[in-house]
């Protein structure tokens, strides 16, 4: 029995709708060549060590957060051993007949292409499950989430505290019933100069841990223009998430990113992310705010409503003030 979603199949009639690209084509149009640059790298070992040392390193997190929104992060005290383990895990999940996968986890955890796509560039070529924390408490991966969780709440409460804003509201707010893990995989993509593994978007929640495989295809927006992110077998990627950015009235940035097929090779992520309950009500730290208050619920139905009808997430520019 095949593990694998019916992609071809289900999005051939948007293959023949669409002009394919060529080598000759612009950048623009073509997904592949943008630059490939190293985030910033920060040791966090250095968070046990002197005062000197620990106020160093929280500045440069307080720093690639304002500065790229993305950076990436070593010694982040998650084993090799435990990513391993996530990743086997991971394989195994996607490696199972497609039907299965309806019935891993609660219902509703899967999911795989774009169903509302009506055009080629408005398709994801990836699969996906979406599991809350409480769901994982029972499975092998759950050693993985208990560390992953607890790096999270510690970076939120760096990035919290340099604002001079107690950080307890994270502990209260962001909930194992709440957060979640999303398992991704991108299969190979026949035409990657076309379709996205991953529609451009930012994440609706404070942030997101990452861990990546070696294949590649990360892109992201600095300065304004897509780059690619390389892959370091020893980080683990961390980005600011809608809710950071409103929070911390604009001082943090939630940056848009994307990702890209590759023709043979599939592609596997896992990604942790620090989201608040739907009634958790976000607001600005400071004033005047750039953002009206709201809570996570609102969001996420304007989220719901702009999807449905545009095809894709608007975001935070919805709740300016
Ligand atoms: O697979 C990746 O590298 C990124 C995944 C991602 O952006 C997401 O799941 O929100
Ligand atoms: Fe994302």
């Amino acid at each position: 029995m095949d593990p694998d979603p019916p992609l071809h199949e289900t999005y051939k009639p948007l293959f023949a709708n669409t002009k394919i690209s060529s080598k000759d084509d612009d950048d623009d149009r073509r997904l592949v060549t943008v630059e490939e640059r190293q985030l910033p790298l920060i040791d966090l070992g250095r968070l046990s060590l002197n005062e000197v040392e620990k106020e160093k390193c929280r500045e440069e997190i307080v720093r690639a957060a304002h500065e790229w929104g993305f950076f990436q992060v070593i010694n982040h005290g998650i084993s090799t051993e435990l990513l391993e383990k996530l990743r086997e895990e991971q394989v195994r999940v996607f490696k199972q007949p497609f039907q299965n996968k309806f019935l891993s986890f609660s219902a509703g955890s899967y999911r795989w292409g774009t169903p509302a796509a009506t055009s080629l560039r408005q398709l994801s070529w990836s699969e996906a499950f979406h599991i809350p924390m409480t769901d994982i408490s029972s499975s092998s991966m759950e050693p993985f989430a208990t560390k992953v969780a607890s790096l999270a709440q510690k970076l939120a409460e760096i990035l919290a505290e340099k604002l001079g804003q107690n950080s307890s509201f994270f502990q209260q707010s962001c909930l194992p019933s709440s957060c979640y893990l999303r398992l991704n995989r991108y299969p190979p993509c026949p035409i990657p100069l076309d379709i996205y593994g991953l529609m451009p978007h930012t994440d609706s929640d404070f942030l997101t841990i990452l861990n990546q495989d070696q294949v590649g295809g990360l892109h992201l927006v600095k300065d304004g223009k897509w780059i690619a992110v390389k892959p370091n077998p020893e980080a683990l990627i961390i980005n600011i998430g809608d809710f950071f950015q409103a929070w911390s009235n604009g001082f943090y940035t939630s940056v848009e990113h994307r990702v890209v097929t590759h023709p043979t090779r599939e592609r596997f992520s896992a990604a942790y992310f620090l989201c608040p309950t739907y009634e958790t009500v976000i607001e600005s730290c400071s004033q005047p705010s750039v953002y009206s208050k709201f809570s996570f619920g609102e969001y996420r139905q304007k989220v719901q409503e702009d999807v449905q009808r545009y095809g894709y997430k608007v975001g935070l520019p919805r709740f300016l003030a």
